[in-house]
């Protein structure tokens, strides 16, 4: 079986400089994924057109949007660049502007010009679980993101929250520390 080499990280999108360019349907989906995962996120929108949709949403948000075409003085101190326009040679060009800068991109849709994909995205609370297929379907991203909301008791929060208190309460070294927490969550697993 292949495997999916990809390493998730999860970003601190309120301390991090993020582009998009394009306010198409693809804009407005990636900036909304976004916006409900990381609601603080210090993202500006760079696009010739917006939508209405993007227009409401960034509105809600603080969101910048500059109204102009792409030019390489907006990738100026951007830590990761999302390429969303209807136009596949710009698009290419984000791309190898970025990478030329080091910055990091995703081409909406078009993996071999990605250098991250972003993912399917489950959260309650303070836990996060971030899906992805490998780029194989996104569809089955989306519907194992559904199944885990449901899954996932909404209770977990409380759950990690009190083991948050229990752990800082712990004065002993980090192996008696560990067996501990091991020993108090083991049931977790074993209930279903
Ligand atoms: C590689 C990747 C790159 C990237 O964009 O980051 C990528 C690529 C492509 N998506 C396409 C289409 C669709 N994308 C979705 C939905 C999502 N796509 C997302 C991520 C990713 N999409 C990355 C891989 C993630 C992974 O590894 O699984 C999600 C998880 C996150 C997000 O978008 O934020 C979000 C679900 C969020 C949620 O609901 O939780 C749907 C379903 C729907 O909308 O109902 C469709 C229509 C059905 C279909 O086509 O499958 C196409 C064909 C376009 C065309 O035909 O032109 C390509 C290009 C290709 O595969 O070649
Ligand atoms: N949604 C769809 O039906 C499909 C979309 N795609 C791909 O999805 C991506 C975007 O599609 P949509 O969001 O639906 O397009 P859209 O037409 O809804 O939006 C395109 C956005 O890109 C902006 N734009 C175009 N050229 C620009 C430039 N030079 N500088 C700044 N902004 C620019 C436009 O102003 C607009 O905001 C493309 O990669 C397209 O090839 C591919 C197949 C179908």
């Amino acid at each position: 079986m292949k495997k999916n080499e990809l390493y998730p990280v999860f970003l601190k999108l309120h301390e991090l400089n993020v582009l998009i360019v394009g306010a198409g349907n693809v804009g407005y989906e990636k900036l909304s994924f976004m916006l409900k995962s990381s609601p603080n996120a210090r993202v500006i929108v760079v696009a010739e057109e917006f939508s209405e949709e993007v227009r409401v949403l960034a509105e809600e948000h603080g969101v910048p949007l500059l109204h102009r075409p792409y030019t390489t003085n907006v990738l100026h101190k951007k830590h990761l660049v999302i390429a969303a326009t209807n136009d596949p040679e710009v698009n290419k060009q984000i791309c190898e502007d970025a990478r030329e800068r080091n910055i990091l991109v995703n081409v909406a849709d078009t993996p071999e010009l990605c250098d991250l994909y972003l993912g399917g995205i489950v959260t309650k609370g303070n836990v996060k679980i971030a899906i992805s297929t490998n780029g194989k379907s996104p569809t089955m991203a989306k519907r194992l993101r559904q199944l885990f909301e449901e899954i996932i008791p909404d209770d977990i929060d409380e759950l990690v929250e009190n083991l948050n208190q229990y752990r800082s309460t712990l004065r002993e070294n980090f192996e008696n520390k560990v067996e501990k927490l091991n020993h108090i969550t083991k049931s977790f697993i074993n209930k279903s």
